[in-house]
């Protein structure tokens, strides 16, 4: 089945394939700035699930479709609407809030789907990139921006502690609590230069069409490498971010008793000597 149709049934994410083993999926709703509709992170949770496991997918981009917005975040209107931060109904404490609990749990799973995807995750920031952006770009494994984006970790402006996965993430991401409570508590925006110092983003471009063809390139790059080390490589390195290097070393040890167990080794192991480009099975 090719890319166009294994990819076609998701209504609020263009999809396409630039280069081999490369996925390039843009969050679709530009009009409103391609602010979250609950249906779209539903959405978002079903189409990383099948990247993470397409062999044809070796590496992701994710950027927002259209020149405004990577993302606005959460859809305000719609959540002001549909009860999601205040449910009503004749329920007593405990049980509107066990509702609100496994409301909250299941929208983390759906963004947390993108850091569990198995490919690299290259996220492009453009334009207003500000709340579930941030949530969702920490679940990135690399991130990229446009000199226009304006970023903002937006919660407390809308009255809540954020709870998507930005506190839990962004600390680790960038190493600095003061900086993190600088921009979370005060709910400020801040830039590309900024972000680009406190380590946020890895590379800030002059345009978005600048930053994505970066980011295809760089995943076009990764793609072309092997699969089992890449997949590997990501995993062990999420699993160092949350635990001790005693247990990561350990966890390592046992990882690559199993992926040493591959052609991919032999392939690459001499290929710099040889001066050949190795090619891999697919994953
Ligand atoms: C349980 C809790 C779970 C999740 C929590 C998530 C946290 C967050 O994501 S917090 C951040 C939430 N986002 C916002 O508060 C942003 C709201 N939007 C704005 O403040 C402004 O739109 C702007 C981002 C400053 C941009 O302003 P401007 O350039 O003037 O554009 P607009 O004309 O305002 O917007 C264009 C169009 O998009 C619609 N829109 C923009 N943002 C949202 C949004 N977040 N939700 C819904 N709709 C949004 C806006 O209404 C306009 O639509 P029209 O049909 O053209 O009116």
């Amino acid at each position: 089945m090719s890319f166009t149709s294994a990819y076609s049934k998701y209504q609020y994410f263009l999809t396409s394939s630039p280069a081999p083993y490369v996925a390039h999926i843009q969050i679709n709703r530009p009009t409103k700035l391609n602010a979250f509709k609950e249906a779209m992170w539903l959405e978002l949770r079903t189409l990383f699930n099948q990247l993470s496991v397409d062999p044809d997918v070796r590496a992701v981009v994710l950027s927002g479709a259209g020149d405004k917005a990577f993302t606005a975040g959460l859809d305000v209107t719609e959540a002001s609407q549909n009860g999601l931060l205040n449910p009503e109904g004749n329920l007593d404490g405990a049980r509107k809030a066990a509702k609100l609990r496994r409301h909250i749990a299941e929208f983390q799973e759906c963004i947390t789907a993108v850091e569990k995807c198995e490919k690299p995750v290259i996220a492009v920031m453009h334009g207003i990139s500000i709340g579930l952006a941030i949530d969702i770009s920490c679940c990135a494994d690399v991130r990229v921006c446009a000199a226009n984006t304006r970023f903002a970790v937006k919660e407390v402006d809308i009255g809540l502690a954020a709870d998507i996965g930005t506190l839990a993430r962004l600390p680790k991401v960038v190493g600095s609590f003061s900086w993190v409570k600088d921009i979370a508590l005060s709910a400020r925006d801040f830039g590309a230069e900024e972000a680009l110092r406190v380590g946020f983003v890895s590379q800030v471009h002059e345009s978005k069409e600048k930053a994505v063809e970066a980011a295809v390139r760089m995943a076009a790059f990764i793609g072309g490498k092997s699969p089992v080390a890449v997949q590997g490589t990501k995993e062990v390195l999420n699993h160092a971010r949350d635990h001790a290097v005693e247990e990561n070393l350990k966890y390592v040890g046992i990882w690559n008793a199993a992926a040493l167990q591959t052609g991919d080794v032999q392939a690459a192991l001499l290929s710099g000597m040889q001066k050949r480009k190795p090619t891999f099975e697919k994953l």
